[in-house]
């Protein structure tokens, strides 16, 4: 039967990227969605953004939401510090399969930790789960519709990243955080990754 498009992406990866170099992983995930078939990373031009927030918070611990194929789990390990740790959840067990061999391809099987499961469940056990009651960052990258409730789960955590504020977006969530005295927003204006259509990442930071 026909692959899948996570399967051709992780080929891709086997044929054209150095194992144990992450950043040629990154690279090949993005040749490969730009000419060959698209797919719902968070792209080279948000993931720029996305590094520059990752340096700047420099977190001890990471949570993300939405691993997909583990392209953003493999740009945010890159740039931990050995110690920290990235806790990345997905709901598709077949996204997961393929996002644990493109993460142990790039060689950060180490740094980080994939939970299979709905973000509403899994939030709720993370304390007692993996001990850790908050994260330094959390990125939102998973079922649009979630990001407001599970923000609301989370009202501990420090800075918030999400991604596809635009597009598909998630008005909710950015009226809320754009207007909440709980939260210092800013969008940084990108493209939807691989397109001209626009979209952004929105950084809120949880002022206590
Ligand atoms: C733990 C947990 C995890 C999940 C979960 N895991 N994986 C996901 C994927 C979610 N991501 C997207 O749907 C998404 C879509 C587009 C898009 C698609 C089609 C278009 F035409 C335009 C844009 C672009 C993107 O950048 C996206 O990120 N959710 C869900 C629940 N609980
Ligand atoms: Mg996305």
């Amino acid at each position: 039967t026909r692959s899948t498009r996570p399967q051709r992406l992780l080929a891709a990866v086997q044929k054209n990227a150095t194992r144990g170099d992450p950043r040629s992983v990154v690279k090949a995930i993005d040749e490969f969605c730009r000419y060959t078939e698209w797919a719902m990373n968070v792209g080279d031009e948000k993931g720029c953004i996305l590094d520059s927030v990752v340096s700047e918070v420099n977190p001890a611990t990471v949570l993300e939401l939405g691993t997909y194929c583990g392209y953003s789990t493999v740009r945010i390990a890159t740039l931990l510090p050995p110690d920290a740790k990235l806790i990345t959840l997905e709901f598709n067990p077949d996204f997961a399969v393929i996002a644990r061999q493109v993460i142990a391809w790039a060689g950060q099987e180490e740094k980080v930790h994939l939970v299979e499961g709905s973000s509403g469940d899994l939030i709720p056990k993370m304390k007692e789960q993996f001990g850790v009651k908050s994260f330094d960052l959390v990125f939102l990258d998973h079922w649009k519709d979630r990001y407001l409730p599970d923000a609301k789960l989370m009202e501990a955590g420090s800075v918030l990243l999400a991604d596809n504020v635009i597009c598909p977006g998630s008005p909710d969530y950015l009226d809320y955080v754009r207007n909440s005295p709980k939260y210092r927003s800013q969008y940084f204006k990108s493209h939807l990754e691989y397109t001209k259509v626009e979209d952004g990442l929105e950084k809120s930071v949880f002022l206590g």
